[in-house]
């Protein structure tokens, strides 16, 4: 006999796990393209295009910025590598129609934090910057899955990695093999599930059910306060975070260019989730595919940290509030 073996969209998405385990958000998608636009040629959106150009993420980028020597520099830069990448096709102009076409748009245009500044205090400055990008880039890709990193944002797949990272210094254990997520606001009212975090399944909270409180021996809440203090210490080291961030966007790329439909911890509208009441954009794990956002996984929170959750929303509804448009 016969059998087809489907997996991804083969699912049976009916099926009542898959219906308790995924909130809908749009379908999944089977299309192809890999063209990316990155608006924003600096520090953050050259570690974005050089982690995928040589990741093999996308043969064809296109690059727009408001400097226009400093862009012509970097893809003549880009271009004389050539040799060292895989068909690699880089145009760049500050005329957005180079754009048209694209699969992925990544913003990462705007001011950044200066030392001692959050990313809360960037709203209005990026907001104004938005405004004049987005619109334009709608243009000529209506089609394409827009990728943000400007701050304030909510991506918060770079926290996450932040977080998996000191988590394997602790445990002594690859970074890949320690499992959780930090949700909320990327930046300084982010959440960690600590109820979540497990190795190969194995739960840390089962194992020391005082983790991640102020009550707990060997004080893992000390991990998130590392994680929340990381950008600002990269910051007054080295001026600005550049080579996380750009990995972090360049995988989210990929993910999206493959429909890998892998879960990735992004900023999704999150009103109604979790008892959050307001229209606000916080991060959550999320299936992520050709069409951006698939489906957010109920992960099962203890009540304080979906009371934190909550508090991180109200605080970013507060924040939305006083931004003038
Ligand atoms: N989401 C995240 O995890 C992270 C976000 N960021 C954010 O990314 C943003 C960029 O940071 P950097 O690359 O370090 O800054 P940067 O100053 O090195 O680069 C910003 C670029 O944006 C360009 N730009 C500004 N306004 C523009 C406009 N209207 N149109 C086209 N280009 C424009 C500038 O000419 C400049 O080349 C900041 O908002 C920063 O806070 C930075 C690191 C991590
Ligand atoms: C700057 C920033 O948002 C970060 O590195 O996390």
């Amino acid at each position: 006999m016969n059998e087809v073996y489907q997996n991804g969209n083969g699912n049976k998405r009916d099926m009542a796990t898959l219906v308790k385990l995924f909130q809908p958000v749009s379908e999944k998608s089977n299309g192809s393209g890999n063209k990316v636009t990155v608006v924003g040629c600096g520090q953050v959106g050259m570690a974005a295009v050089f982690s995928m150009l040589t990741q093999n993420v996308t043969n064809d980028v296109a690059l727009v910025d408001m400097m226009g020597d400093k862009l012509k520099g970097e893809m003549m830069d880009l271009q004389h590598g050539s040799a060292f990448m895989r068909n690699a096709k880089v145009n760049a102009s500050q005329d957005y129609s180079i754009t048209a076409g694209s699969k992925i748009c990544i913003v990462t245009a705007g001011v950044r934090q200066r030392e001692g500044e959050s990313r809360l205090d960037l709203v209005q400055r990026n907001t104004d910057v938005l405004k004049c990008i987005i619109p334009q880039l709608v243009k000529y890709s209506p089609d394409a899955i827009f990728l943000i990193a400007s701050n304030p944002v909510d991506i918060l797949t770079y926290v996450t990695a932040r977080f998996r990272y000191l988590l394997s210094e602790k445990l002594g254990i690859a970074a890949t093999s320690c499992h959780g997520y930090i949700i909320g606001e990327h930046g300084d009212s982010s959440v960690p599930v600590w109820s979540g975090v497990n190795i190969a399944g194995v739960r840390l909270s089962d194992l020391n059910p005082k983790i991640g409180t102020e009550e707990d021996p060997e004080d893992w809440q000390q991990i998130h306060q590392s994680v929340v203090k990381s950008a600002y210490e990269v910051i007054k080291l080295k001026g600005y975070t550049s080579w996380a961030i750009g990995l972090s966007l360049s995988q989210l790329a990929r993910t999206i260019l493959t429909n890998a439909n892998s879960v990735h911890a992004v900023s999704t509208y999150m009103k109604g989730e979790h008892g959050v009441e307001e229209e606000v954009f916080l991060s959550l794990p999320a299936v992520l595919g050709h069409n951006g956002v698939v489906d957010v996984i109920r992960q099962p929170l203890t009540e304080k940290e979906a009371e934190q959750l909550r508090q991180s929303a109200a605080l970013m509804a507060q924040v939305q509030a006083g931004i003038q448009f």
